[in-house]
């Protein structure tokens, strides 16, 4: 009997739960036994596993969050935390783990594969700072989100005539400002993969409140720098009364959106059959519009590439 672990870990993201549902799911419909094991990697270590059948995971498609929990453990990077997951898996039988997480939990899913635990890491992060995906599960939740939130902002920006730093989420990846500037028509973009010229941005600022602009949105991913300081220093250059929006949290919880529900179902259920038929370390991503799957240590050298021509367009369009 094949018994088939899931778990979620490092910060949450809309879609993980469809990709639980999946798996489960996609698991006992293939004969397996499936375990939820709780808050990620914490939760290995400390045998925090339960049975899941297929109404444990009824009426969560469309719910943000992880119903298993998630967590950020330090104890799993020790050597003692982690031979005591590998003596957990052990003791329960588990012999197959699916893990949904971003860089760094798939990073801990392939030092498992290394010691020879059969793992396939599925992409869940809002950050999609991962090379070897086009699109981590998330993500374009998040965007969504943001981008409704910059049309809020906008609207009131506008009535007062201001400015309005706008810090997104990202870590060191600026897809979310990327992404959220194009859809929510910002004026800049400021991400940690570019530098940014600060007279430029300035000049903009004053060449359109010149030309009668009632709004100016700076979006600023939070690895970029502080955003209150920058929202100072812009508003003595250009004079114009200038506030800051942290969206922090809003933009990671809610409910997944469309595309999320399906990239978490379709690779969810690709995770089971995969691992049900092979051994070893994998990653499910999708390339191109399709969903595949690759070695986990090759996908983790895959380097995330900023796309240059989305900002280009963003600098014609955005006056
Ligand atoms: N290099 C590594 N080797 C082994 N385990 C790791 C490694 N990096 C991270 N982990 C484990 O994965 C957990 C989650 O990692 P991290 O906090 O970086 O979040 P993440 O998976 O990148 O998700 P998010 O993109 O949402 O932040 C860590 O707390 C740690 O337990
Ligand atoms: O969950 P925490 O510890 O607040 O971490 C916040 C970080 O997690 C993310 O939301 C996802 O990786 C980052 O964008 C952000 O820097």
């Amino acid at each position: 009997m094949n018994k088939i672990g899931i778990l979620t870990s490092g910060g949450d993201s809309p879609g993980m739960n469809a990709v639980i549902r999946a798996v489960t799911r996609s698991g006992i419909y293939y004969g397996a036994e499936v375990y939820g094991i709780m808050n990620g990697y914490e939760g290995l270590i400390d045998g925090d596993i339960k049975q899941l059948f297929e109404s444990s995971v009824a009426d969560i498609i469309h719910r943000g969050g992880t119903v298993l929990g998630t967590s950020r453990s330090e104890r799993f990077m020790t050597k003692e935390g982690f031979n005591q997951a590998l003596k957990v898996l052990k003791d329960y039988g588990i012999n197959k783990l699916i893990v949904g997480g971003g860089d760094g939990s798939l990073r801990g899913a392939r030092e498992l594969a290394d010691v020879g635990i059969d793992v396939v890491g599925v992409p869940l992060s809002i950050d999609n700072d991962l090379g070897f995906t086009d699109y981590s599960i998330g993500f374009f939740t998040a965007v969504t989100t943001v981008t409704n939130a910059i049309s809020n902002i906008r609207d009131t920006t506008e009535s007062h005539g201001r400015a309005n730093i706008v810090e997104v989420m990202g870590r060191n990846c600026g897809d979310i400002a990327l992404y959220s500037g194009i859809a929510g028509g910002a004026e800049n973009i400021i991400v940690p993969e570019k530098g940014h010229d600060f007279k430029e941005i300035v000049k903009k600022a004053i060449v359109g409140k010149n030309r009668g602009k009632r709004h100016h949105i700076i979006i600023m991913a939070e690895g970029a720098g502080d955003s209150r300081k920058f929202a100072k220093e812009f508003e003595m250059a250009t004079g114009i009364d200038t506030k800051v929006t942290i969206l922090g949290y809003i933009q990671r919880g809610g409910s997944p959106n469309v595309l999320d529900r399906i990239l978490g179902s379709t690779m969810g259920n690709m995770a089971v059959e995969h691992i049900l038929n092979h051994l070893g370390g994998y990653a499910v991503g999708v390339k191109a519009g399709k969903v595949g799957i690759y070695s986990i240590a090759e996908a983790l050298k895959v380097e995330k590439v900023f796309d240059d021509n989305l900002d280009e367009i963003l600098k014609i369009i955005s006056i």
